[in-house]
């Protein structure tokens, strides 16, 4: 696949959720930084995109010193994250330079996703302009307004995932726009730019490090892995 792909991984998150005194981010799975994990995906991709990788400038030393330490070498660059996710998007897009590229943007703190996925979303992206991974609902959904509560179409309901892959005009375009809290991932950002969203099929296991408990549920997949 030809070297205009990119990834920004994002990785310039606090982890207030997690409540653990470093960043979920850094925290080992069964042995290894869990950021790792995600940089091998995409490297294993045939997709084989050129990697930055946005974080918060007081935590890059740490991660050098990480790299160092497990001998990571996977070619990256460093890119300082900003105030919320958006900003930290922003960032690493500022960073890409060449026009002609098709841009995945993807979740540090998803370790499992399957190279095939990523490749399937660069993909898609390059001749639909957009792919969002995103998987169906397994349980029954019911909306809560006040204090009443309504069944809906599950059928209608997708769970939007990383990795989210856009060509370079739609990221553009969309991430010249003003900051607001309706801006949760780039799928959102993108829309509200007016694109249409395209959502291809993703993966259950391709779950995102929120919780502690998400910790152990993790080693577990990467333990059963490469059957993901
Ligand atoms: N200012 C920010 C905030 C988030 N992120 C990244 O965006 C992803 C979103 O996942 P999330 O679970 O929301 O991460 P945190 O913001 O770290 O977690 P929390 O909301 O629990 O504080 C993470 O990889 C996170 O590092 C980022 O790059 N810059
Ligand atoms: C981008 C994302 O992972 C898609 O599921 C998600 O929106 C991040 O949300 P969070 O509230 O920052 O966890």
């Amino acid at each position: 696949m030809p070297s205009k792909n990119y990834v920004i991984i994002v990785a310039g998150g606090s982890g207030t959720r997690m409540q653990s005194a470093l960043p979920k981010q850094f925290l080992p799975l069964n042995g290894r930084p869990l950021m790792f994990y995600t940089l091998e995906a995409f490297a294993k991709s045939r997709a084989n995109p050129y990697i930055i990788v946005v974080m918060h400038p007081d935590f890059h030393d740490h991660w050098r010193q990480l790299c160092t330490t497990y001998r990571f070498e996977m070619p990256h660059e460093l890119v300082a994250g900003g105030s919320t996710r958006f900003h930290s998007v922003k960032n690493g897009f500022n960073a890409i330079k060449n026009n002609d590229t098709i841009i995945a943007v993807h979740d540090a703190v998803r370790p499992l996703t399957a190279p095939e996925a990523i490749d399937k979303a660069y993909r898609y992206a390059e001749t639909h302009g957009n792919a969002v991974v995103a998987v169906k609902s397994r349980d029954s959904v019911r909306r809560v307004i006040g204090k009443k509560s309504s069944a809906l179409k599950r059928e209608e309901i997708y769970l939007v995932q990383t990795p989210q892959t856009f060509i370079y005009n739609q990221l553009k375009t969309a991430y010249e726009q003003p900051y607001t809290d309706n801006f949760t991932d780039d799928a959102s950002v993108v829309e509200a730019a007016g694109y249409h969203i395209n959502l291809i099929e993703g993966n259950d296991t391709n779950i995102k490090i929120t919780f502690p408990e998400d910790i152990a549920i993790a080693e577990l997949l990467l333990s059963r892995k490469p059957s993901l």
